[in-house]
């Protein structure tokens, strides 16, 4: 079990009215020589010994907040070749494709409250975990949060920009933490958002190759995280939290169907990590169970005409509707907040089409206490032990040509670990 401690005393799930949905930190630095660092908050300056402030940078790909807002999210999107390579014409068919599939995702997000929830989660998690970080590692406090999504606002550009103008960096130095919010390591969704975080860093910071000493933010970066021990409980007790609404002699014979969001089979075939990563992930939550109850992972939100991981979780569904199972809970298993795949895919097409009341979803991690305290655990463990990033990461994917994975990865690696990077 986790040894940490949490000061929050908000209701399971549930985001005050009155949460600042900008993380522009409340305090802004001030540029003045403090601590070896060059700066110190106005209002909460660091305290003695602390190597602080320490910028908590979570990343995501974002949704549209408005469904006003879905035409630019999907051209950011299909304009994304770490995620849709489209070629040498990927700038002219990416917009083409958004703006052709724009009405139809307008449809879905009208029908889930008009936009994704994503942006609320995202905040209200990160200032929630810097809270706690301040308690369990003053060391590195104060912790400022910041969000920085791929395709939607916060883009990552302007949350670089606003870090700048709040006194990391510029000469000063400061230490940032790059935090994927994709428990699972894909090339597609963290690669693409650190192959963007080292797109802005070289813009506005200059590409310099080595980051120590020059003044510029010093980067780290907690790339995955697919078996933490605080991850995995709070998915094991959304679980046994559904389970518990069968009737007791029906209970074990429920059938958990995790599902994650697929990947394209040439992803897969390239050595892309997610599939095996999204797999421990599973192992793991069952294992908290003692294997309780018979389990599949599934595969969803597969787009466009060529081949993903199966079995979609569709069919799977429907298949064992087929074969007499009605009771069956439904675990998204590779995001961290709700979103279309989940209140549109699973709960409206899934489960809302197959009909039986004893096909249920488990409920996404949100502002779930439990996953919070894990994401401040994580970061904990990440801030004390002075790696720049799992050794994991220094491997590009087998099949990897990318200059632009190499030269990130090297980045990331720091002066010590770049030799490793091929
Ligand atoms: C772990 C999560 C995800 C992986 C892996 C992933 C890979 C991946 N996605 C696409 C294409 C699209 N994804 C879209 C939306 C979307 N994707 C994820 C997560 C992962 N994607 C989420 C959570 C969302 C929804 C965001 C929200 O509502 O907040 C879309 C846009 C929607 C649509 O047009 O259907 C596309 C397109 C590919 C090609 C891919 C792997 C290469
Ligand atoms: S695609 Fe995986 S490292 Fe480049
Ligand atoms: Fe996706």
């Amino acid at each position: 079990m986790m040894a940490v401690r949490t000061s929050l005393s908000l209701p399971c799930r549930m985001i005050p009215n009155n949460i600042s949905h900008n993380v522009r930190p409340a305090t802004q630095l001030v540029k003045r020589p403090l601590n070896g660092h060059g700066f110190a908050t106005a209002t909460s300056v660091p305290k003695k010994g602390s190597k602080g402030p320490t910028a908590m940078v979570l990343l995501n790909m974002g949704g549209p907040s408005k469904v006003a807002e879905v035409e630019d999210f999907l051209s950011r999107l299909f304009a994304d070749a770490d995620l849709i390579p489209l070629g040498p014409l990927q700038k002219y068919l990416g917009p083409l494709i958004a703006r052709r599939r724009t009405p139809k995702i307008q449809k879905q997000y009208s029908e889930i409250g008009g936009g994704s929830p994503i942006r609320k989660w995202s905040e209200y998690q990160c200032a929630e975990m810097c809270k706690i970080l301040d308690e369990i590692s003053p060391e590195t406090a104060p912790h400022k949060p910041y969000v920085a999504f791929r395709y939607a606002d916060p883009l990552t550009e302007n949350m670089y920009k606003q870090l700048l103008e709040d006194g990391f960096g510029g000469g000063n130095g400061g230490r940032a933490v790059a935090f994927t919010q994709y428990p699972q390591y894909s090339c597609s969704t963290t690669g693409s958002s650190l192959n963007e975080l080292w797109k802005w860093r070289n813009r506005l910071e200059g590409p310099r190759s080595g980051q120590d000493g020059d003044g510029a933010i010093q980067w780290s970066v907690i790339d995955r995280w697919a078996t933490h021990p605080g991850l995995v409980e709070a998915f094991a007790k959304n679980i046994e939290d559904q389970l518990a609404t069968y009737p007791e002699e029906k209970r074990s014979s429920v059938v958990i169907l995790f599902s994650a969001h697929s990947l394209p089979m040439s992803v897969v075939n390239r050595g892309d990590p997610y599939t095996a990563e999204v797999a421990t992930t599973v192992h793991a939550v069952m294992q908290r169970l003692g294997f309780s109850n018979p389990y599949r992972l599934c595969w969803q939100s597969q787009v466009g005409p060529s081949a993903w991981q199966g079995a979609q979780t569709s069919h799977t569904v429907e298949n064992y509707v087929k074969k007499g199972f009605t009771d069956m809970i439904l675990v998204p298993i590779a995001f961290t907040s709700d979103h279309i795949e989940t209140l549109y895919e699973l709960d409206k097409e899934v489960i809302g089409e197959a009909g039986h009341t004893g096909i249920k979803r488990a409920e996404s991690l949100n502002g779930n206490p439990t996953f919070i305290r894990a994401l401040a655990d994580i970061a904990k463990n990440h801030l004390q032990s002075g790696e720049k990033c799992s050794r994991q990461m220094t491997l590009r994917c087998q099949g990897c040509n990318s200059e632009r994975c190499l030269e990130q990865k090297k980045f990331f690696a720091g002066d010590a670990l770049k030799s490793l990077v091929r």
